[in-house]
C-alpha cells in the first residue's frame, strides 16, 4: 500500500511548520495506543538529530457543548456521539491549522464521565514538529482530511474493539454494560459503517506502527525544516 503525503496550504508568513497527522478507525480500535507508540519511537528516533517535538491531540475534546436536556438524554445512552455533527468542527478547523502554523494552541479537555468539557481546563500545547490527530471522524470533513500531510487507519476487527470497549467503558467510564451494549447497536457501529469506515480508502492501513513509523520518519525528515 502506497502512502501519499500531502503539502496542505499553511501561512507562508509562518516561519515554522508542523507535519500533520490524522488518524482515524473505529472506537477502541486503538487510535491511542497506536498514537502513543509511534510518539515514543519517533521520540526515540529524532532524539539522534536533536529534539523535535511530537504530540497527540484527541478529537474527543472536540465534542460540542450539550444543552441540559441532551446531557439527560446521554446519561440513557441516547444521545449520539458517533455522528458528525457531534463534534466542533470549526473548532477542531481552527485548532489543526494554528498547530499547522506553529501557533501555540490551547485544547479543551473533556470528561466522558460528565459528557461535557471540563470547564476552564485547557491543554497549552506549544509548536510541535508533528502532531498526531486521533479520533473516530477525523477523515469525515473534506475541510479536515486535507489538512493532514498523512493519514491512517488503524484497522481492528468489530468483535475486539466491542470487548475493548465494554471493559474500557464499564471500568474508566462509569458505564453499565447495559448501556454500553444499547449505545453501541443503537449508534455506534451504524454511524462507524456510514461516517468512518468509508473514509479509510486512501489512508494507511493496519493495526501495527511499523510500516507508518517508516513511512512517517521519511517524510518527517524531507518536510520539516
Ligand atoms: N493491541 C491491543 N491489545 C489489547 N488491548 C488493547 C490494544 N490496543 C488497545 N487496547 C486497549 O483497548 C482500549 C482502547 O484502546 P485505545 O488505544 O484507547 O483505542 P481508541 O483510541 O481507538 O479508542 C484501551 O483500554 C487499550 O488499553
Ligand atoms: O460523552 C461521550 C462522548 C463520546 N462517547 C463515545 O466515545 C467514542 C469515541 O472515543 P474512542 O476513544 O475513539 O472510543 C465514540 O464512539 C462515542 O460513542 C461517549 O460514549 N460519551
Amino acid at each position: 500500500m502506497s502512502v501519499g503525503i500531502a503539502h496542505p496550504v499553511v501561512d507562508s508568513k509562518s516561519r515554522r511548520r508542523t507535519f500533520i497527522i490524522g488518524v482515524a478507525g473505529g472506537t477502541s480500535s486503538g487510535k491511542t495506543s497506536v498514537c502513543q507508540k509511534i510518539l515514543e519511537l519517533l521520540g526515540e528516533s529524532f532524539a539522534v538529530n536533536g529534539s523535535r517535538k511530537v504530540a497527540i491531540i484527541s478529537q474527543d475534546n472536540f465534542y460540542k457543548e450539550l444543552s441540559d436536556d441532551e446531557v439527560s438524554l446521554a446519561h440513557k445512552s441516547q444521545y449520539n456521539f458517533d455522528h458528525p455533527d457531534a463534534f466542533d468542527t470549526a473548532l477542531m478547523k481552527k485548532t489543526i491549522l494554528d498547530t499547522a502554523n506553529g501557533k501555540t494552541i490551547k485544547i479543551p479537555e473533556y470528561d466522558f464521565k460528565t459528557h461535557s468539557r471540563k470547564k476552564d481546563v485547557f491543554e497549552e500545547l506549544h509548536p510541535c514538529d508533528v502532531v498526531l490527530f486521533e479520533g473516530i471522524l477525523v477523515f469525515y470533513h473534506k475541510e479536515i482530511r486535507d489538512l493532514f500531510n498523512m493519514k491512517l487507519f488503524v484497522d481492528s476487527d468489530a468483535d475486539t474493539r466491542l470487548s475493548r470497549r465494554v471493559l474500557r467503558d464499564t471500568s474508566e467510564r462509569a458505564r453499565s454494560l447495559e448501556s454500553v451494549l444499547q449505545q453501541y447497536t443503537t449508534f455506534v457501529k451504524p454511524a462507524f459503517e456510514e461516517f468512518c469506515l468509508p473514509m479509510s480508502k486512501d489512508a494507511f492501513g493496519g493495526n501495527g506502527v511499523n510500516q507508518p513509523l517508516t513511512a512517517i520518519e521519511t517524510a518527517t525528515t524531507k518536510y520539516i525544516t
